[in-house]
């Protein structure tokens, strides 16, 4: 079977291959590129293209490149040959059109443009430097370190491994070497960067003649520490949530560092977006205003961040900030890259059809996910450092597993060198993955974007993309994480049969000549300052008057509200500007009652039986999906059967099995939406968004009655079998709108589906809210009705958020309903598919909970035609009204 899989691509993988070994020739990569010439003159004989140069005498005999690499060794066999790059380039061009790798695109390789170390320095912060082997420095952090010292806030938005860390640990090391009261306060969005940028600065600080204390206070920093930290620490790294917990309501034991707070430091600015963004942004509010009433100090920002379409404004809306030098001409030294768009559906124009696996392809030598694996183990068989990321966790299991069954069969002294790394994993095994790949006990990982952030895991040659991960910045984010450090690299984005994927696959320049999408915050949002400005009270009492600038205008009608909850009060004899707000709240500390990540604390522990080993802490939420009695669960690519699930002590216990097939669920799911029922709310003629689709809370109910076991590969159904476990309810956010009663009545007078064209809007809705909204494909789910059922399904085509309590997605998708509307329809009509079940290209969704069971194009096209015009003729009368 791989051998047939190795024919189809290898014209594909010689050529990545060849490419690579010339491009990291040149920086002296040592690395072996291994094809078999039989195999490549078979396919060739095959596709009946027709070779008309000579077949050069030197590419018959085993061509290798010296290598030092431990793993390129490895492999070296004697079938393994390297193919002349002329040829591989002739025999593209005769491909032609059925390819799979359907676009290339050359990103040429840039000279780092440098300036002097500045004068102003001090003599500690340039011997520093040079401890570091850094002479110079590039301009865009020489123009963003003087910018810092000069007391302006920066923000630095360049490409990955720019150098952005020298942008604010210059500027905080030379002030706090220079005032040696000074202090700093950086916030990383995951405890495992605080660690990563610990070691820097404890790197860096050796050549400084004074001592800095440098601390990290985060969840797992231990009691005595945390002491320590607060009396001797002057630059402090944290998080928000330990910023919003732990230190700002006891402002009192940091008064130390908040006096003398000099500079507050925010890297991976890009992550605080959504519901996340928003929190953090009251958070700073908090923190800005605790700093400017208690202890006179207002300290300089710097940020860090991803290149995006705004950085400058995202991040002046994160910390309130009304001036912010954008630091955004990247002149570090980058690389040549090649970005390679690989379509493994091109190549069902000329194959049967059968029948569609889980992954929506039809068979699994083309399927994506199978074509992620192959290249993956070729890619660790060249000695090739490689992350293969996936937007799912059980697609980084899968990945893993397909490629270990391959190396097992090429390699099988490299199954052990490549690994997962997910959200899931217990810290620990995180930690020690992230080591042995920096390390190079490992050669190659599977990841989700948990691997995104710049936790430095040392060079990287290629990266594989399984499927767009919601963002354009997000892919570019990822595929940077691979030739950092000045050597070429690879990225291969492998497209799934999904309308986005194809659509880049048809569009490459969408990809590539497109801004980077927009970070959004909602600093605005009445119901999270609410619940900051209880927190604020609480550390220090509010008024309007010296309030309104850090909170802005909801500011007042927030107290009044919150006086009415009786979290405030205040001397009510004094009028409204000079009255102070005390909290008199129920909660000791309602800090504690704001959970700013929307993370489930509840979660169930899967516990290996034989070994009584921990393998993964699952979410409450997602427990009941994945490890169910009789479940086939996957860690690290090793199958496991639950033997035991006891929902009393949240526990799954399992056993290790070889077995050939995996295990679905049989579930429904209900949204019940409050005040769902309204489908027209009372609009504002002045709201910039035309639309009335809703966004509010809503309850997700979702009832399991059985599971199904199918074959792994065929995807045959094997057996069904029932299943009786609690059904488990949610809050979170929806966005919907009504869709007229009278549609209803001519969309079944058609003979169609009502309910069939209701999911299938909902599904292609869906497909295009990317484009409008940076999230995670698994964020949203729409209402999917089964073939079975009964429920009653309002008329809506609605959208609602996975994650328990919702991420604030929803009210992000709102304001965009009539323009995600438009998208969806021309998605389905410009799609060719025949009939009306239509394709993942269009109405299917691989994640669809009732497998597209209930899916209806044509109606779906009626129904959105018939809202977008119902939306037209609401507003016009309301504009006739005014
Ligand atoms: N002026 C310079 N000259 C030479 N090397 C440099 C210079 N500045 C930074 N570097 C090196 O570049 C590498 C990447 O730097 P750094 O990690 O700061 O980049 P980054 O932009 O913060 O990356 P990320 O996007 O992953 O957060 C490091 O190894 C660093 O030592």
């Amino acid at each position: 079977m791989f051998s047939a899989v190795r024919k189809r691509d290898i014209l594909f993988k010689t050529y990545v291959c060849e490419a690579v070994r010339k491009l990291m020739g040149k920086s002296g990569n040592a690395l072996q590129v291994l094809f078999s010439l039989d195999d490549l003159l078979t396919f060739v004989k095959k596709a009946g293209i027709t070779w008309s140069g000579n077949l050069p005498e030197s590419s018959k005999k085993c061509f290798t490149s010296s290598s030092s690499s431990r793993s390129s060794q490895a492999r070296c066999s004697e079938r393994d040959q390297l193919l002349p790059i002329e040829m591989v380039q002739h025999l593209l061009k005769g491909m032609g059109s059925n390819g799979q790798m359907v676009h290339i695109e050359e990103i040429r390789a840039r000279k780092a443009q440098y300036a002097d170390i500045p004068d102003e320095l001090s003599t500690n912060t340039k011997s520093a430097l040079e401890c570091m082997g850094i002479n110079k420095l590039y301009t865009h952090q020489a123009e963003s370190i003087m910018a810092s010292l000069k007391g302006r806030n920066v923000v630095v938005a360049t490409m990955t491994s720019s150098g952005k860390s020298l942008c604010y640990n210059v500027p905080v090391l030379e002030a706090l070497s220079q005032n040696l009261q000074a202090c700093a306060l950086y916030l990383f969005p995951t405890k495992a960067l605080a660690q990563d940028q610990l070691r820097a600065l404890l790197a860096m600080k050796k050549a400084y003649d004074t001592d800095i204390n440098i601390g990290v206070y985060d969840g797992d920093t231990c009691h005595e520490e945390r002491m320590l930290h607060r009396s001797d620490a002057r630059l402090l790294i944290t998080n928000p949530d330990m910023l919003h917990l732990s230190i700002l309501p006891y402002h009192g034991q940091f008064s130390r560092i908040l006096t003398n707070l000099r500079f507050v430091v925010i890297d991976e600015a890009h992550m605080y977006k959504g519901a996340l963004g928003c929190h953090t942004a009251l958070i700073l509010r908090r923190l800005r205003r605790l700093c400017s009433h208690v202890y006179g100090t207002d300290p300089s920002f710097v940020f860090s961040t991803a290149t995006s379409a705004n950085p400058r404004e995202h991040c002046m809306e994160l910390a309130n900030l009304s001036t912010l030098e954008l630091i955004e001409n990247d002149r570090s030294p980058s690389s040549e890259k090649q970005f390679i768009l690989w379509n493994p559906s091109s190549l069902k124009s000329v194959q049967n059809e059968t029948g569609r696996d889980i992954n929506g392809s039809a068979d699994k030598s083309i399927s994506p996910i199978f074509t992620v694996a192959c290249l993956f183990a070729e890619m660790v068989q060249h000695g090739l450092r490689c992350i293969a990321f996936c937007k799912s966790r059980k697609l980084t299991e899968l990945v893993l597993s397909y490629t270990r069954e391959i190396l097992q069969e090429t390699a099988p002294n490299l199954i052990d060198k490549i690994s997962a790394y997910r959200a899931g994993y217990i810290p620990e095994e995180r930690r020690k993955i992230e080591r042995d790949f920096f390390g190079g006990e490992l050669c190659g990982i599977a990841a989700t974007n948990a691997l995104e952030l710049g936790i430095d895991v040392g060079h990287i040659d290629a990266t594989l993309h399984l499927g767009f991960p919601g963002s354009i910045a997000s892919l570019w984010q990822q595929a940077g994480r691979s030739g950092r450090r000045e050597k070429a690299s690879l990225a291969v984005y492998v497209a799934f049969e999904s309308p986005l994927d194809q659509y880049f696959m048809k569009y490459p320049r969408k990809l590539f000549g497109s801004p980077i999408e927009c970070c959004h915050i909602d600093a605005q949002n009445l119901q999270v300052v609410e619940q900051h400005l209880a927190c604020a009270a609480f550390e220090h009492p509010l008024s309007l008057k010296y309030d309104e600038n850090h909170f802005g205008p909801a500011l007042s009608t927030a107290l009044v509200s919150l006086k009415n909850k009786g979290s405030i009060t205040c001397n009510l004899t004094h009028d409204d500007s000079a009255r102070i707000w005390s909290y008199i709240g129920k909660e000791k500390m309602p800090a504690r009652g704001i959970s700013i990540r929307a993370i489930e604390t509840v979660r169930y522990k899967v516990i290996d039986t034989r070994q009584n080993d921990l393998l993964e802490e699952i979410e409450e939420s997602k427990a009941f999906f994945q490890v169910y009695e009789g479940a086939v669960y996957l860690h690290q690519g090793k199958s496991y059967l639950v033997k035991e699930l006891n929902i009393s002590e949240k526990i799954a216990w399992c056993q290790q099995a070889h077995v050939n097939y995996y295990t679905k669920t049989r579930d429904y799911t209900d949204v019940h939406v409050m005040g769902g029922d309204t489908a027209y709310p009372v609009m504002a003629c002045n709201q910039t968004k035309r639309t009335t689709a809703q966004a509010r809370s809503c309850t997700v109910t979702t009832t399991w009655f059985g599971f199904r076991r199918m074959a792994r590969g065929s995807n045959r159904v094997l057996d069904t079998i029932d299943l009786s476990l609690p059904s488990y309810s949610y809050e979170s956010q929806a966005a919907w709108i009504g869709v007229p009663q009278s549609l209803k009545k001519s969309v079944e007078d058609m003979g169609f589906s009502f309910q069939g064209g209701l999911h299938a809007a909902s599904h292609a809705l869906l497909h295009v809210v990317p484009l409008y909204v940076r999230c995670n494909y698994s964020d949203l789910a729409p209402e999917c009705p089964n073939l079975h059922d009964n429920r009653y399904f309002p008329e809506r085509i609605l959208v609602y958020e996975q994650h328990p309590g919702g991420t604030g997605v929803s009210k992000q998708v709102q304001p965009y309903f009539s323009e995600l509307l438009n998208a969806a329809l021309e998605l389905l009509t410009s799609c060719s598919c025949h009939g009306y079940t239509g394709c993942p290209n269009c109405v299917q969704s691989v994640v669809c909970h009732e497998y597209n069971e209930v899916i209806h194009k044509e109606a779906a096209i009626m129904i959105i035609k018939g809202v977008l015009v119902a939306e037209k003729s609401y507003f016009a009368e309301l504009d006739n009204c005014s």
